[in-house]
């Protein structure tokens, strides 16, 4: 183990001036932290847009924003990502030479399909990396450099929005410490074998700086946000919950798959293969404690959090025996495969099996899909039933201790919220509740008030 400290700051964290000098302040206090992956500046206040999405807007043609009933064109997204770049610019007062043409030159791109969508919508953190090693090093002689995806050999598959990291890469990030100065590097995207550049998926700096942890061997990875911390639910839902001092790297992949969008669902994955401590902290609280997720922690307590998923529907089959036909689920599957959607659960007992979706990938596609399963397997019935959220409790605790799944099914009973699904994950340490979205707030407040609360 090396005592580097690799940091990830958030969209939040680097989305104007005054965030960024709290950055460099955050830095500069303590040598250790020689990395430093910043995001695309996100939202400044609930109104703004993430650069982000305005980048993936003007590659899209407005279609992003359309798809979300957001008037927004491209060419106003084109403005706002100027005038954002060139605020933050001004306000720190630092002298970037002709980077602001670059960006104009880099947004006419003459990129098609998933190329120009990947492209786009990494200039977010490209420019924003450059912009804050400029600031770093020329305001304050702290000794920064930008180091650049492309430039060390941060390599990525072909897959343009949703890569995954090459093995070489790692030798790659190694160089990074070849010199004493600290490593100012965008998140979100690398470059393929061609020299293209391919974005992780949506929130994907997080993966960025988890595998530079884990290339570095680092002591520690901190991820710097807007909140102290994971929370035991989503602050914005439950305005009780508080921050959760210790979680494993299995609590947190439950919760981040489930629905808790403060830390990326895969970024635990590179720090666990060498036990890397994450410490998720907030950049504008730093003395916070924060949460860190570490492999193991004595549970105290059943549940410790509570994840929710919104828009989610399920496909239910019905044909007699399907249960027992070997090759049956495999065969349903694959069919949702082949139409590139992503399946979470499939409870299935002799006769049914329903398999649970996020409902955005059936948009355009239900009826083919619907078609396929018809021809292929023949069903006696099928149906597909839409706006579910999801609710599960998460924790160590809940290891062959069934009591809060008993106590959380009996407070949603009394208060007469109906149960459409229930699932308890194999390993036991956490469960899934389907509930209709209408009642979806009553029924988190009330699994928080009874499990954790
Ligand atoms: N359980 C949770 N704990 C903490 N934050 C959560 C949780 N669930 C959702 N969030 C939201 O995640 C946000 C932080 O994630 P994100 O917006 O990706 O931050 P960043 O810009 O730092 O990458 C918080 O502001 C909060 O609204
Ligand atoms: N900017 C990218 C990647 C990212 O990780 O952003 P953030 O740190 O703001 O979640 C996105 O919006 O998906």
């Amino acid at each position: 183990m090396t005592d580097i400290i690799v940091c990830k700051f958030g969209g939040s964290s680097v989305a104007n001036s005054n965030q960024i000098e709290k950055v460099r302040r955050i830095v500069a206090d303590d040598d250790q932290r020689r990395i430093v992956v910043v995001s695309a500046p996100g939202r400044i206040d609930s109104n703004e847009q993430k650069i982000t999405d305005h980048l993936i807007n003007i590659a899209t043609g407005g279609a992003h924003f359309r798809e979300q009933r957001l008037n927004i064109g491209a060419a106003a997204s084109k403005e706002a990502v100027i005038k954002r770049f060139s605020g933050i610019i001004q306000d720190l007062g630092v002298d970037t030479g002709n980077l602001l043409s670059e960006l104009r030159r880099d947004l006419e791109t003459s990129l098609h399909g998933e190329r120009r969508i990947a492209f786009l919508s990494s200039r977010g953190e490209h420019y924003n990396a450059r912009i804050i090693a400029a600031y770093f090093a020329s305001k304050h002689g702290m000794k920064a450099e930008v180091k650049l995806p492309e430039d060390f050999g941060f390599q990525v598959s072909d897959e343009y929005l949703n890569a995954q990291l090459l093995e070489p890469s790692y030798d790659k990030i190694a160089t990074l410490l070849d010199s004493d100065v600290i490593a100012v590097v965008p998140g979100f995207y690398g470059v393929t074998e061609r020299g293209e550049v391919a974005v992780f998926s949506r929130g994907g700096s997080d993966l960025t700086g988890s595998e530079i942890a884990h290339a570095l061997d680092a002591a520690r990875y901190e991820n710097w946000t807007d909140v102290s911390g994971v929370f035991e639910a989503d602050p914005r839902l439950i305005s009780r919950a508080r921050a959760i001092p210790r979680l494993t790297f299995k609590e947190i992949r439950l919760l981040s798959s489930k629905g808790f969008n403060v830390f990326h669902l895969n970024a635990m994955l590179p720090c666990r293969e060498r036990k890397i401590p994450i410490h998720i902290r907030n950049t504008n609280k730093p003395s916070d404690p924060g949460t860190v997720i570490l492999s193991e922690r004595v549970p105290e307590e059943g549940v410790v959090g509570i994840a929710r998923l919104d828009n989610v529907a399920y496909i239910y089959l019905e044909k007699d025996q399907l249960g027992e036909e070997i090759g049956f689920t495999a065969e349903l599957l694959s069919i949702f495969q082949d139409f590139g959607i992503q399946t979470y659960h499939y409870p299935t007992d002799k006769d049914d099996i329903s398999v649970v979706v996020n409902q955005n990938d059936l948009t355009g596609t239900i009826n083919d899909l619907r078609r396929r399963i018809e021809q292929k397997l023949k069903p006696d019935f099928m149906d597909v039933v839409y706006n579910l959220s999801i609710l599960t409790p998460v924790g160590m605790g809940l290891k062959g201790n069934s009591f809060p799944m008993v106590d959380a099914l009996g407070a949603l009973g009394d208060a007469h919220i109906p149960i459409e699904m229930i699932d308890q994950s194999p390993s036991q340490i956490c469960f899934h509740i389907g509930v209709q979205h209408a009642v979806a707030d009553v029924a988190l407040q009330i699994l928080y008030d009874t499990l954790i609360g």
